[in-house]
């Protein structure tokens, strides 16, 4: 199996940036023009004091580490990441791999305890952690994008936050585990510039509205800021936080913002640590008939349509049809 590795012909810029890390806890409105700010200028935030308890964090990586250490064929139980269930190093449908395994699951509570029987020998503990962390994420992303309408000045402000709170929600949650790179060198490893260096994940926007992501304590994850270099962007690392959670604004949201926020473009490289990296994402998204076109207040003779409407269901289908690192929106530019 082939995995890309960024070319040593063409080193790709990283650059080591302070990405904004938000204190929920602080005063509203400082809040919200922090977070305003940072969807403009990445597309990505982290945030901390969010509310989320340390013991439903710790219940979940328990389970999804207990998980990735069964062997492959117990793994394989789950059934084929088609939609829900085990992947290994194919993502999607189209060809593109990564040095990564994953378990996909929908966050209905109800699918989630009928599947765990084919995923865990204490299926119960198991739904129980999935469910606690999709609620208590869920209520994080929630919360953040009712400061994001209000920073938008729009006037409902459950605007986006509705459309993850409804029943019918197509919402995920992902489990992705990046296992360390066995590197053979004369060097114990000890030498930065012996260090490999591998793409877990390629570069990619999340479709959804938004999704929360917590990694343990292993880094990878990169975000691709245009801020110094407007042409092809520089990939500054996400140095991994003890408590926080990373935000990114998927493409949807982009859409429903008119273009005021940006979907960020984001990849996770593996390098040669001796521990392997685990990542739990929730992506929110809405019911597959939802219309998608920005409120009123962002629509104006200054600031036209962007996007013509158009549904999840359609989005998630052009979506499937391309491969990880495509650009989707602007097939949906308006005329
Ligand atoms: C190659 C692909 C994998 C993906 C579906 C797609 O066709 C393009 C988007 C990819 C992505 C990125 C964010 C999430 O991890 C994901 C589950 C999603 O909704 O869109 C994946 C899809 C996937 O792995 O199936
Ligand atoms: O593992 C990570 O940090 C990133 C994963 C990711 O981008 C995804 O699952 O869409
Ligand atoms: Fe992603």
């Amino acid at each position: 199996m082939v995995v890309a590795s960024p070319s040593p012909t063409h080193p790709e810029k990283v650059q080591f940036i302070e990405l904004p890390i938000i204190d929920l806890s602080a005063e509203r409105s400082k809040v919200i023009n922090l977070v305003i700010k940072a969807c403009e200028e990445y597309g990505f935030f982290e945030v901390i004091n969010h509310g989320v308890s340390h013991d439903i964090i710790t219940r979940m990586e328990e389970q999804g580490l207990g998980f990735f250490a069964k062997p492959l064929g117990d793994k394989q139980k789950a059934g084929p990441a088609t939609p829900f269930g085990y992947g290994c190093k194919n993502i999607g449908f189209n060809g593109d791999v990564g040095a990564v395994e994953y378990l996909m699951l929908g966050t209905n509570s109800l699918s989630i305890v009928e599947r765990s029987y084919a995923i865990s020998n204490d299926p119960k503990m198991f739904s129980s952690a999935v469910n606690g962390y999709v609620e208590a994420v869920t209520g994080l992303a929630c919360e953040i994008l009712e400061l994001m309408a209000e920073g938008l000045r729009v006037q409902d402000s459950s605007v986006f936050s509705k459309m993850i709170k409804d029943v019918d929600n197509d919402s995920i949650f992902r489990l992705n585990h990046y296992p360390p790179i066995l590197c053979n060198n004369n060097n114990n490893n000890k030498d930065p510039s012996f260090l490999a260096n591998k793409v877990g994940f390629g570069e990619h926007t999340d479709p959804q509205i938004l999704t929360i992501l917590k990694s343990n304590d292993v880094g990878g994850l990169q975000v691709k800021s245009q801020v110094d270099d407007g042409d092809h962007g520089v990939w500054v690392p996400v140095p991994p936080h003890p408590t926080a959670f990373c935000v990114n604004v998927g493409d949807i949201l982009q859409a429903m913002t008119n273009g005021r926020f940006m979907s960020v473009r984001h990849r996770a490289m593996v390098t040669n640590t001796s521990k392997s990296r685990m990542s739990m994402a929730y992506f929110g998204a809405p019911p597959l008939d939802t219309c998608l076109t920005p409120p009123l207040e962002l629509v104006t003779p200054r600031k036209p349509l962007l996007y013509r409407p158009f549904t999840w269901d359609e989005y998630k289908k052009a979506s499937h049809s391309l491969r990880l690192g495509d650009s989707r929106l602007h097939l949906f530019k308006a005329t």
